[in-house]
C-alpha cells in the first residue's frame, strides 16, 4: 500500500513498533473501507483534496479571532465545495454526496468545523427526503451545485426535543396561495442551526401549519432568507449568530425571527402531507412522522462519523503513547514507553475495539435504513417503528460512548492531550455535541423504551417480535441465565440483562398503574429504569452485530489478519462484561470466580494486543492532514511539533508584549 512518506525520519521507537506488527496492515485497511477497489478510490479522492495544499493554514485557526476564523473558513469551504462539485463526486457519484470519504477529506481542511457542513448535511438531505418531485427539479440541483447555500432551521430558543412544541407559525392565505410564516414569541426564534447565523442564504423551517383555521401540527418549508446578490436578509426576517460556544467555533450557528414573512404555496415541501390551492389540507397517507425523515438519516450516519472520530483519537493517543516515556520500572532501567502499561492499553485499546464496533454496525445500520426506504417506497411503513428504536438508541450510545473515548485518549496524553495542537479538544468538543444535536442521549433512549415496552408486551402475549427484538421472545420468561464463558455466552448474557430490566420496566410500570397512578406518571416514574433498559438492548445490539458482523467480513482474509480482527472482538465483549459485572451478577448466575477468570483474560489479551496496537492504527490510513495533531502524526516527530506549534502563537510575535508597560510595569512600580 502507498503510505504517504513522511518528509522526516521516522521516530525511532514508532519505527520499531512498525516492525513489530504481525498482520497484513493493507488488509485491514481494505475491511475498514469496504474494499480494495473502496480503499483505491478513497485515496484518489483524498490526492484530490489535499495535494495542491489548499487545506493548509498559515496562521492555526485557533489563534484568530472569531471573525478570522469564520471567514477563513468560508474561504477554505469555497475551495473545498469547489473540489466537491468539480472533481470529487465525479468519482463518488452524485448520490454519494454524503458519502464518508467525502466527510474524511472535510476534516482536512477544517480542525473545528465547516460553515457549509449543515448545507450538505442536513439541507440537501431534506430536499432529497421531503420534496415532491417537482420540488425536487426546482431545488435540488441549485444546492448540489451550491447556486443557493442551505441551513435547517427546527429547533427554537423555547423547544429543540419537544418537537409538536415548536411556536414559528406558517398561516395558509389562499387567495393570494401564500404561507405566512411569523415568529410569534421570543421563545420562537429559531435558534442554533448550522450555517445560519451568516453564510445560508435558504432554509428549511420547521412550523406549526395552519389552514382553514386549523393547526395541523409541524410541518417543513423551504425558505429564501437573504437576497441572493448583495447576501441582505430580506424584509420580514431577522437573522444573525449565536455567539460563542464550546465548540463549532469557526462555523456560523443561527437565530432568525420571522416578521409576517410571506412564501409562495409550493414552498411548503410536500412529499408526504400537502396543503391544496383553496386551502385544504391533506395529510400523510403514510405515516405521521415522515417529516422528521432527515433526523433519522442523521442518526444513522452519526454512528459512521462515532467511528471516525474514535479512530482520529485513538490514532493520536496510541503513536503518542509509543514515542513518549515516563518513570523508571527499576532503577538504571530505561523508562518505558506509556504504551508498555497495561492501564494505557486499556484506556486505548477499547478505543480500536470501538472504531471497529461502530463502523461494522454502521454499515449495517445503513443496510437497515435502506431496506425501510424500500419498504416505504411500496407504502409499507411497518419496519419504521424498529428502524426510529434502532437509529435512537444508537445515535444516543455511539456518541455518548465516543465522547468517553475520545476523553480517555486525552487523558492518556497527558498535559500534551491538551494543548489544541494535540487536535483532540477539536475531536472532543465536535463529539460532545453530537450527544446533544439530533437528539439529546436520555430523549432518544427513553424513545427506544417505548418500543421495547410494546415488544415485551407482545413477546408476553406469544407474538413474534422483529428481527432486533427477537431475544425478548426467547427471555422473556428466563430468570437467571446460566453463564457460560464464551463468546456466544456472553452476547447472550446481555440480552438477558436487556430482557431483565425492560421487564422490570414493565412490572414498575404497572405496579405503579395497580396503586392508583395514571400511565404518565407511571411511565415518568419508570425513566430512570426505562433509560438503563434501552442502553441495555442497545448494548446487545452492538456486541451482536459487531461479533457476526466481524465474523462475516473476515471469512476470507489472511490467518494473521483473522486473528487480530477476532481478538478486537473479543476484547470488546470482555470489556463491557467487566464494565457491566453488576448487572451480570444481577441476572446471570456469574460467580467471583468466572468474573476473576475473566478480568485475567482480559489482561491477557491486551498484551497480546499489545505489539499490534500501531498497527492497527496505521491501518485506519489517516493522513496527517487529516489528523492535524502534533502528537499524531505517522513520523512521531511530537516533541519538534509541540515547540514548532509553539512558535505560532500570536504571543511570541513579540519578545515583550505591550500590557508589560500599559499595565505590569506601573504595577510594579506602584504607579497603577
Ligand atoms: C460532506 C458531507 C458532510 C456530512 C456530515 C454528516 C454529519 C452531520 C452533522 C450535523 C451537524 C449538526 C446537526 C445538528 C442538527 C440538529 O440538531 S436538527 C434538530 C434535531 N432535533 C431533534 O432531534 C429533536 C429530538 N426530538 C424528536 O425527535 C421528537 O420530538 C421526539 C421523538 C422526542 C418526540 O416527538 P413527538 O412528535 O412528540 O412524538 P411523540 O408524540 O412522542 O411520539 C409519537 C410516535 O411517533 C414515534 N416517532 C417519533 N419520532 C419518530 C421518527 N423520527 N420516526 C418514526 N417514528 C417516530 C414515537 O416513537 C411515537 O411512537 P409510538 O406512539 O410510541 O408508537
Ligand atoms: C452544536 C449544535 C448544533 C445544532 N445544530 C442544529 C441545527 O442545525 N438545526 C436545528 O434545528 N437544531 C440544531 N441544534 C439543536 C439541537 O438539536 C437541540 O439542542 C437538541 O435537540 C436538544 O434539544 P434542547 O436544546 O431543547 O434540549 P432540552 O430538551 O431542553 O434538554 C435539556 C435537558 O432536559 C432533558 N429532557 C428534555 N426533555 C426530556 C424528556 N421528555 N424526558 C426526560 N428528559 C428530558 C434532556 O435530557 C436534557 O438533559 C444544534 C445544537 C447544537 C449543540
Amino acid at each position: 500500500m502507498k503510505i504517504n512518506k513522511p518528509k522526516h525520519d521516522v521516530n525511532p521507537d514508532l519505527a520499531k513498533e512498525r516492525l513489530k506488527c504481525n498482520f497484513n496492515i493493507e488488509e485491514v485497511t481494505n475491511i475498514i473501507d469496504g474494499g480494495k477497489d473502496k480503499t483505491v478510490q478513497r485515496k484518489k479522492i483524498e490526492d484530490i483534496a489535499l495535494n495542491n495544499g489548499a487545506s493548509l493554514d498559515e496562521v492555526p485557526e485557533e489563534c484568530l479571532s472569531i471573525k478570522e476564523r469564520y471567514e477563513n473558513a468560508v474561504r477554505k469551504s469555497c475551495v473545498y465545495g469547489n473540489l466537491v462539485r468539480n472533481e470529487m463526486l465525479e468519482i463518488t457519484g452524485i448520490e454519494n454526496f454524503e458519502s464518508p470519504v467525502l466527510r474524511r477529506t472535510a476534516d482536512a481542511f477544517f480542525k473545528d468545523i465547516s460553515p457549509f457542513m449543515l448545507h450538505l448535511g442536513m439541507f440537501v438531505p431534506t430536499l432529497i427526503g421531503q420534496c415532491t418531485p417537482e420540488q425536487t427539479a426546482e431545488w435540488l440541483p441549485k444546492a448540489l451545485d451550491m447556486q443557493i447555500i442551505g441551513a435547517y432551521a427546527q429547533t427554537e430558543l423555547g423547544h429543540g426535543t419537544f418537537i409538536r412544541g415548536l411556536e414559528t407559525t406558517a398561516t395558509y392565505n389562499p387567495e393570494k396561495e401564500e404561507f405566512v410564516l411569523h415568529s410569534p414569541t421570543i421563545t420562537s426564534y429559531k435558534w442554533w442551526a448550522g450555517g445560519l447565523g451568516k453564510t445560508a442564504n435558504h432554509c428549511v423551517v420547521m412550523a406549526q401549519l395552519y389552514t382553514q383555521g386549523k393547526c395541523h401540527g409541524t410541518h417543513l418549508f423551504i425558505v429564501k432568507i437573504r437576497d441572493l446578490d448583495t447576501h441582505m436578509p430580506l424584509p420580514g426576517i431577522t437573522v444573525g449568530e449565536i455567539g460563542p460556544r464550546m465548540g463549532f467555533s469557526s462555523a456560523d450557528n443561527g437565530f432568525l425571527r420571522f416578521d409576517h414573512f410571506r412564501i409562495p404555496r409550493e414552498n411548503m415541501l410536500m412529499k408526504h402531507a400537502k396543503v391544496e390551492k383553496d386551502g385544504v389540507y391533506v395529510k400523510s397517507a403514510k405515516h405521521g412522522k415522515l417529516t422528521y425523515g432527515t433526523m433519522v438519516f442523521i442518526r444513522v450516519t452519526l454512528v459512521s462519523e462515532m467511528s471516525f472520530n474514535i479512530s482520529k483519537a485513538a490514532t493520536i493517543a496510541i503513536r503518542y503513547s509509543a514515542v513518549r516515556r515516563q518513570t523508571e520500572l527499576r532503577p538504571n532501567e530505561p523508562e518505558p514507553q506509556i504504551l508498555d502499561y497495561p492501564t494505557q492499553q486499556h484506556k486505548l485499546f477499547i478505543c480500536i475495539a470501538t472504531a471497529h464496533a461502530f463502523q461494522l454496525t454502521s454499515c449495517w445500520l445503513w443496510n437497515t435504513f435502506q431496506a425501510v426506504l424500500a419498504d416505504m417506497k411500496k407504502g409499507n411503513v411497518d419496519t419504521l417503528p424498529e428502524l426510529h428504536a434502532l437509529s435512537s438508541c444508537l445515535k444516543a450510545v455511539s456518541t455518548s460512548d465516543a465522547l468517553s473515548h475520545i476523553e480517555q485518549c486525552r487523558f492518556a496524553c497527558g498535559g500534551h492531550g491538551y494543548m489544541l495542537s494535540s487536535n483532540l479538544p477539536f475531536i472532543y468538543s465536535f463529539v460532545a455535541a453530537t450527544r446533544t444535536y439530533e437528539g439529546d442521549y436520555t430523549v432518544l433512549l427513553l424513545q427506544t423504551a417505548r418500543f421495547l415496552v410494546k415488544a415485551s408486551e407482545q413477546a408476553e402475549a406469544g407474538k413474534k417480535l422483529t428481527q432486533t427484538v427477537s431475544y425478548l421472545n426467547r427471555t422473556a420468561n428466563a430468570d437467571r441465565l446460566n453463564w457460560d464463558n464464551t463468546h456466544e455466552g456472553i452476547i447472550k448474557s446481555f440480552q438477558v440483562i436487556a430482557a431483565g430490566k425492560i421487564g422490570q420496566c414493565v412490572k414498575s410500570i404497572r405496579d405503579r398503574t395497580a396503586s392508583g397512578m395514571d400511565y404518565e406518571d407511571a411511565w415518568l416514574m419508570t425513566t430512570v429504569q426505562l433509560v438503563g433498559a434501552a442502553e441495555a438492548h442497545c448494548r446487545a445490539v452492538l456486541l451482536n452485530t459487531y461479533w457476526s458482523e466481524m465474523r462475516k467480513i473476515t471469512e476470507a482474509s489472511s490467518a494473521d489478519v483473522k486473528k487480530v480482527m477476532h481478538q478486537l472482538a473479543v476484547l470488546y465483549l470482555m470489556y463491557w462484561a467487566l464494565e457491566k459485572t453488576g448487572d451480570l451478577l444481577k441476572y446471570s448466575s456469574v460467580s467471583k470466580k468466572d468474573l476473576d477468570e475473566l478480568q485475567r483474560r482480559y489482561e491477557e489479551l491486551l498484551a497480546e494486543l499489545r505489539p499490534n496496537a500501531v498497527g492497527l492504527v496505521d491501518a485506519f490510513d489517516l493522513r496527517d492532514e487529516i489528523l492535524h495533531s502534533s502528537l499524531g502524526s505517522y513520523d512521531g516527530r511530537v516533541y519538534e511539533r509541540l515547540i514548532e506549534e509553539a512558535h505560532k502563537s500570536p504571543l511570541n510575535d513579540e519578545p515583550v508584549n505591550q500590557s508589560f508597560h500599559k499595565y505590569t510595569k506601573p504595577l510594579m512600580l506602584g504607579k497603577l
